[in-house]
């Protein structure tokens, strides 16, 4: 209606009320409605069944399984197969615990841990910790969905919701840990919008390894998977040395001795049959590497012109095997009749950092990166052992093809070790106990996913094994022929 002053409108219906909105279900026929109700109560039924038999299948089906025996066949037969049962686990227990957790009490524990810790408080710690989302009235909720117990950690998997990243998980880790009752959480992306949680309840790597016993023979050594202690999952924790480099990185008392001496440990039986030749330099006047002088085939205990030459002479060397094997194979492999050569290098950083004659810091320095970036293939393998993981202190990190973090101060030296983007993967080095030396974080090129492992605890005692060892068989020249045999490499 116009005013009477002027040519604006007014709303011609200033006070409607908003018109209800009716589901579109109302509006159908009634037949069909009365055909469309059973039949949608039954495929809810139907799929709620199947969830249940899916997500519980131990506490639906055993119980239930029980309640047929019982109604069938009475009290007596029941009682049976319960006495039965619980001494065909009691067996199995006794007989294979590994097996027995695997296929019994993993399975009922996750269904149980889902039922009373994950499913019950997912709603409300999705709301809380502000990773559910409303939009126009409806609620976006990350899905819970498997859910494996193996004891020590809860491997929970996430389907997150639209325009959620992984971030927006790692950074509410602590919240997510406390609020399920774990001592940590790690985030791990399986695949576009699927993460999985890692809730650890207790840590496996709690106690020392004692090394194994020490091998005979060379051809158990596989130079490609050199086991030098344990994973958390419980396998092996293997090192690549054959074509590769291995920087080795923690505050003092990280255990760095450990991961040095469990590599040569292995290596013992290839050394002593001439396959493996090992240099090493000590500039902390052979404090470590003094420990066990025999297994070395030239050793240098400090950071002087002796030490730049000795890298000098392996940079020239290496050289000279890449150009004999240029052409002709891309690998070293035992049949080249030549030793694998493994520098070892403790406190790299006082060859090529610290050393205050500028002169000879730049030499190691150049033929330290020489052997690292070019002696992968030639079979010249150093095994850098660092402090101080900083910029200056090694500037060629990523010539490493294979990195250890152990316990380390801060979370930036983290990346530094590892890489951009492993912390927030989960491979917190920085939060290591320091009642717990030897365990590390290892990022290997190529490995997506940090693993997190402790090496063997090589006493003095193993040690003095280890030299009697070497006393007792003199080290030979490399075979030629037969001698090498079945050595992995
Ligand atoms: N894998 C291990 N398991 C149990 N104890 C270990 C392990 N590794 C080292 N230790 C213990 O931790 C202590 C420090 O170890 P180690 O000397 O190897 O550390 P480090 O990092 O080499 O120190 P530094 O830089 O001062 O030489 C030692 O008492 C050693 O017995």
């Amino acid at each position: 209606m116009p005013r009477p002053g002027g040519s604006r409108w007014v709303d011609p219906a200033p006070l409607e009320i908003a018109r209800p909105r009716l589901p579109w279900w109302v509006l159908l026929p009634w037949w069909l409605l009365w055909i469309a109700v059973p039949v949608g109560l039954v495929v809810l039924l139907v799929r709620l069944v199947v969830r249940l038999l899916h997500r519980y299948p131990v506490v639906v089906l055993v119980p239930l399984g029980l309640l047929v025996v019982a109604r069938r066949w009475g009290c007596w037969p029941l009682v049976f197969l319960l006495l039965v049962l619980v001494a065909v686990l009691l067996i199995w227990w006794g007989l294979h615990r590994s097996s027995f957790r695997r296929w019994v009490w993993w399975p009922v524990l996750s269904q149980w841990r889902r039922a009373g810790v994950y499913a019950l408080r997912w709603r409300t710690t999705m709301r809380l910790a502000d990773l559910a989302k409303r939009d126009r009235g409806r609620e976006y909720r990350p899905t819970l969905r498997a859910v494996r117990s193996e004891g020590w950690r809860d491997r929970v998997r996430v389907r997150m919701i639209p325009a959620q990243s992984p971030e927006a998980w790692e950074l509410r880790r602590d919240s997510l840990a406390h609020s399920f009752g774990a001592r940590s959480c790690r985030v791990r992306v399986l695949r576009p919008r699927v993460i999985e949680l890692d809730l650890i309840h207790r840590d496996p790597l709690l106690w020392p390894l004692p090394v194994p016993v020490l091998a005979d023979d060379a051809a158990g050594v596989d130079l490609k998977r050199v086991v030098v202690g344990r994973t958390e999952t419980g396998k092996p924790w293997r090192l690549r040395l054959l074509g590769s480099q291995l920087l080795v990185v923690g505050v003092p008392g990280a255990g760095k001795g450990s991961v040095l001496w469990s590599i040569v440990w292995q290596l013992a039986p290839a050394i002593r049959a001439g396959l493996v030749r090992l240099v090493g330099i000590d500039p902390k006047g052979g404090m470590e590497l003094g420990q066990c002088p025999d297994v070395f085939d030239r050793l240098i205990f400090d950071n002087s012109a002796d030490a730049v030459e000795l890298l000098e002479q392996l940079a020239t060397e290496v050289k000279e095997r890449a150009a004999r094997y240029r052409g002709i194979r891309r690998l070293w492999a035992r049949d080249t009749g030549e030793p694998l050569t493994v520098l070892v290098v403790d406190e790299l950083a006082d060859v090529i950092a610290y050393q205050p004659d500028r002169q000879l810091r730049d030499r190691a320095a150049r033929a330290v990166q020489t052997i690292t970036s070019q002696g992968r293939a030639p079979g010249y393998v150093l095994v850098g052992l660092v402090q101080d993981p900083r910029k200056e202190v090694i500037g060629f990190r990523h010539l490493f093809s294979t990195r250890v973090a152990l316990r380390l101060d801060e979370p930036q030296q983290v990346d530094m070790v590892l890489g951009d983007g492993v912390r927030q993967r989960g491979a917190a080095a920085h939060e290591i106990s320091e009642n717990t030396p030897g365990v590390a974080w290892v990022k290997q090129d190529g490995q997506r996913e940090p693993e997190r492992a402790r090496a063997f605890h090589v006493t003095d005692a193993d040690l003095v094994t280890l030299r009697d060892y070497f006393r007792a068989g003199e080290v030979r020249p490399f075979p030629t022929s037969g001698g090498a045999e079945g050595v992995a490499a």
